[in-house]
């Protein structure tokens, strides 16, 4: 991964996590990354089970407002089947709303931020800072044979769109995830093996801040 220059001691990005306040709670926030197909939603189902977060998925936030009938509906529904990335306030204030909504206060944050926007837009919206990054690391091989046979129903699980996620996350979303290594933020899994395997690696990361 790129080297970045670690930002000055008085940004969100070195703020201590203790201090994440949202309305009148504190919240723990720990963002799952990793490409499209890599197994983001798999595993946050079973770290709620375990671990007792609430996952808020931003592609699935999403996509309950074009269900919903929103009028940014419309907007959503063309930038996914495009793979594109939704203007980053659209997306913020979904994963606000659901964080104020919850009656917990430990959330994993899967799909976000999916760019630089996103990251500064939500530093700056939120002023959270992720407890860590949880990264899941897979070859574009593997996640493509997984997209094909999900059988989800999702509009942009076909090759065509499958590739153009491919691209945007090679080209907006690991600069993110380097961006946060640079911090010594990340914490990166072998996602390419079995379900059940992953997750004992999971289950290693989280069991620290059980
Ligand atoms: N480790 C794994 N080995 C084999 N198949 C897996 C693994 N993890 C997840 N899958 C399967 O791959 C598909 C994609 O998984 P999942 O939906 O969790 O990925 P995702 O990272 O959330 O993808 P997206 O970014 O498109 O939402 C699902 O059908 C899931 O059952
Ligand atoms: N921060 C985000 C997250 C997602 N999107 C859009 O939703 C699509 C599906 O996301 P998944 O995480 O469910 O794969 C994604 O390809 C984007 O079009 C977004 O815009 N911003
Ligand atoms: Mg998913």
């Amino acid at each position: 991964m790129g080297t970045v220059v670690d930002a000055p001691a008085t940004t969100n990005a070195s703020k201590d996590v203790s201090e994440n306040h949202l309305g009148d709670k504190q919240v723990t926030v720990v963002f799952v990354l990793g490409g499209p197909g890599s197994g983001k939603g798999t595993q946050c189902a079973n770290i709620v089970e375990h671990f007792g977060f609430t996952h808020l998925s931003a592609g699935d936030l999403l996509r309950a407002e074009i269900k919903s009938g929103s009028e940014n509906g419309t907007m959503i529904q063309n930038m996914i089947k495009e793979g594109k990335i939704v203007p980053s306030e659209v997306t913020i204030k979904l994963l606000q709303r659901a964080m104020l909504e919850s009656e917990n206060n430990k959330f994993l944050i899967d799909g976000f931020p999916r760019n630089e926007e996103n990251r500064a837009a939500f530093e700056e919206v939120t002023k959270i800072v992720p407890e860590f990054v949880l990264f899941f690391d897979c070859s574009e091989e593997e996640m493509e044979k997984r997209l094909l046979s999900r059988n989800q129903g999702r509009e942009d699980d076909n090759i065509d769109t499958i590739r153009k996620r491919f691209k945007v996350f090679v080209e907006s979303s690991l600069p993110v995830v380097e961006y946060y290594n640079s911090k010594s933020k990340v914490k990166k899994i072998d996602a390419g093996k079995p379900i059940n395997e992953v997750f004992e690696d999971v289950k290693g990361i989280f069991s620290l801040f059980a």
